[in-house]
């Protein structure tokens, strides 16, 4: 999502630790309505169910058909031309139809290689579908497939970021990332790359954030209705705490590892 002028072809470059920083807590917007867009339905846990699915001609629940096919017509109208995109299929995405633009060539060619969408998809829907959606059955499958996918998008597009914020560090400091590369000294570059003073903060603004936007606005009153929040704000800071946070710090370590190759 870096904004239009940091990605023409001729802008140099423009990619900072501030500047991708700030990138990060935008996409903390985009997380937190997602959080909430999916809390509106219950489970629906037939969205899930490949045995309830029985689509003709496809092997695989309504989730999956429905990313599988939403992907493939984003393939086509170029998403994932965008390096700050990765596909949860990206087996046999069809190319894109349209005319390309031409993103700034910013990471490490290596960068390509890495995607960790199959573990975003596994923790999506072991851990946080279980935390985030109350149980029950409104039959809007299609609806919260669709929903699914938006917020995994989200969440995989924030977490594989860590590949431009980790080129960022990179090029402040090659001396300091240069030697723990060399040794392929995964637990040095996880010490390096690690700001623990900013995890706090990110934590502390996401949980605030998930008060603030999850609230039930009310015009009568001073006071915003806080019984009838739209989802329950801890799921948020959990979903950072957790899994978003060590993500991230995991694809700045594989991606520093193939940063000399
Ligand atoms: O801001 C950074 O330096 C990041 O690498 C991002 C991030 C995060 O995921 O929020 C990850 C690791 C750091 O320890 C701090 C924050």
């Amino acid at each position: 999502m870096a904004k239009a002028a940091e990605q023409s072809p001729d802008s140099g470059n423009v990619y900072t630790l501030a500047s991708v920083r700030e990138d990060l807590v935008r996409q903390e917007d985009t997380i937190i309505y997602g959080l909430i867009e999916r809390a509106k339905f219950p489970s629906n846990s037939h969205t899930y169910d490949e045995k309830y699915a029985q689509i003709q001609g496809f092997c695989g629940s309504l989730v999956e058909f429905v990313v599988k096919n939403t992907e493939a017509i984003q393939a086509k109208a170029g998403r994932y031309k965008n390096p700050e995109e990765n596909a949860f299929f990206p087996e046999n995405l069809p190319p894109s139809i349209v005319p390309s633009y031409s993103f700034k060539q910013f990471l490490h060619p290596g960068a390509a290689s890495i995607n960790i969408n199959k573990s975003i998809w596994k923790m999506y829907f072991k851990e946080l579908l279980p935390l985030l959606a109350t149980s029950g059955d409104d039959g809007n499958y299609a609806q919260t497939a669709a929903n699914d996918l938006s917020l995994l998008q989200s969440i995989s597009r924030r977490i594989h970021y860590g590949k431009f914020v980790a080129e960022v560090k990179f090029r402040d400091a090659p001396q300091d990332y240069e030697p723990l590369i060399r040794a392929k000294d995964k637990e040095g570059l996880m010490k390096l790359l690690t700001f623990t003073s900013v995890e706090e903060t990110v934590r502390k603004r996401v949980e605030k954030k998930a008060v603030v936007f999850g609230q039930e606005v009310n015009l009568n009153s001073d006071d915003n209705d806080n019984e009838n929040r739209k989802f329950d704000p801890s799921v948020a800071s959990s979903l950072y705490k957790n899994w978003v946070i060590p993500l991230t710090k995991e694809v700045q370590v594989e991606y520093l590892l193939r940063r000399l190759d």
